[in-house]
């Protein structure tokens, strides 16, 4: 809860997710559950204090030291996902509380090697998160799709492998009936530094002949270069943070200027050490630029809440008007990979919130 009087406001807000790591929902008791249900040995107390419970686990996601520091929770953690229910059971975790914080619409990410190089089919991992997929948009309204992530710390061939089993097994072929077996985009994740967007250009001209989505984590840790090489190289619509694009005004000038989103993660921005406190992510430069941004929870287990715990963050810390958060949110609907009627359906449900809330609050 935000301290803000448009409290009610934000969490009303139709609001559409692009930044947000299904593995990175995996919360301790999920975590701790999964464990004793698929008999997985967590480290011991000598190995790592922090796996003693739940609690203690929580208590060591108060502090990373950096991206680095993050990652080797978050990819330890996933030994828990070994059935296709623990994937669903995750992914309808997250789609429950994302309903609960508005969310209308969710483009998800998820990273297949994480899963397949500890003996995981690739299927079980997709055939779970698309279970819960098609639940959420029947039973909570949530529209969905599925991007899928090349890790970038692991060798180029072990990308090219995984887009090999995808490409075999149907998952890009939009022709099909079973649109709830399709992944719609790439992106790319995990350590930036030192492992450049260039070195994935080929899976990214084979997702861009097949018609895919694209977008990759740049400007998190990286230097601006991270941005323009995935800009360049693998011709990406989106760039996920990008908060490092405010040091390159040319390269600020050409986001706005190619309608490129960013998708801005406060909460894990200040959780890695990215910023020392969320005033210092850029958005009011962006908002001032016209740099088209979205608010994310990137990996809400990890960082201390959901997309309204953000919403509400930078709300705290930048007295945002109510016409400003419609700016958000329409570019927010704008950016993302829907069809027209869908984008429709989300601009009128904005169009209700404010008239709404426009009467209830002063415009400041
Ligand atoms: N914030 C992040 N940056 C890079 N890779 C990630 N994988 C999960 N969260 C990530
Ligand atoms: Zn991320």
């Amino acid at each position: 809860m935000c301290k803000s009087p448009l409290h009610s406001f934000l969490v009303e807000l139709p609001k559409c997710e692009h930044h947000l790591h299904l593995e990175g929902c995996l919360s301790p008791a999920l975590l701790f559950q999964l464990a004793a249900k698929n008999n997985i040995t967590l480290p011991s107390s000598d190995e790592d204090p922090a796996y003693q419970s739940p609690v203690t686990l929580a208590k060591r996601y108060q502090h990373f030291d950096n991206l680095e520091d993050f990652l080797q929770c978050y990819y330890r953690g996933m030994a828990v996902l070994i059935t296709q229910n623990d994937f669903e059971m995750l992914a309808w975790e997250y789609f429950t509380t994302a309903r609960r914080d508005g969310v209308r619409h969710a483009e998800v990410f998820f990273d297949p090697q994480s899963h397949t190089d500890r003996g995981i089919a690739f299927d079980t991992v997709v055939a779970g998160f698309n279970a819960a997929r098609t639940r959420a948009e029947k039973e909570l309204g949530i529209t969905s799709c599925l991007i899928m992530c090349f890790l970038r710390h692991l060798p180029v061939s072990s990308a090219a492998e995984t887009m090999q089993t995808a490409i075999t097994g149907g998952y890009f072929d939009v022709s099909q009936d079973d649109k709830q077996r399709a992944i719609t985009g790439l992106g790319l994740d995990s350590s930036e530094v030192g492992f450049r967007p260039e070195l994935f250009v080929d899976q990214y001209r084979e997702g861009e002949k097949r018609g895919l989505r694209r977008t990759a984590h740049g400007g998190e840790e990286g230097d601006p270069t991270y941005i323009s090489g995935a800009l360049d190289t693998l011709h990406v619509e989106r760039i996920d943070h990008g908060i490092r694009l405010t040091e390159d005004p040319e390269l600020l000038k050409r986001v706005v200027k190619e309608n490129i989103l960013l998708t801005v993660c406060p909460l894990s921005n200040m959780c890695l050490q990215a910023v020392k406190r969320i005033d210092q992510v850029p958005i009011r430069t962006f908002l001032e630029a016209g740099v088209k941004f979205s608010i994310n929870s990137d990996d809400p287990a990890y960082f201390g809440g959901y997309i309204v715990n953000n919403y509400c963050a930078v709300q705290d810390a930048f007295n945002l008007s109510i016409n400003e958060w419609r700016v958000i949110a329409e570019n927010s609907i704008h950016g993302s990979w829907i069809q027209e009627a869908r984008k429709s359906e989300l601009l009128g449900l904005l169009d209700e919130c404010m008239s709404k809330y426009s009467d209830r609050l002063v415009d400041q």
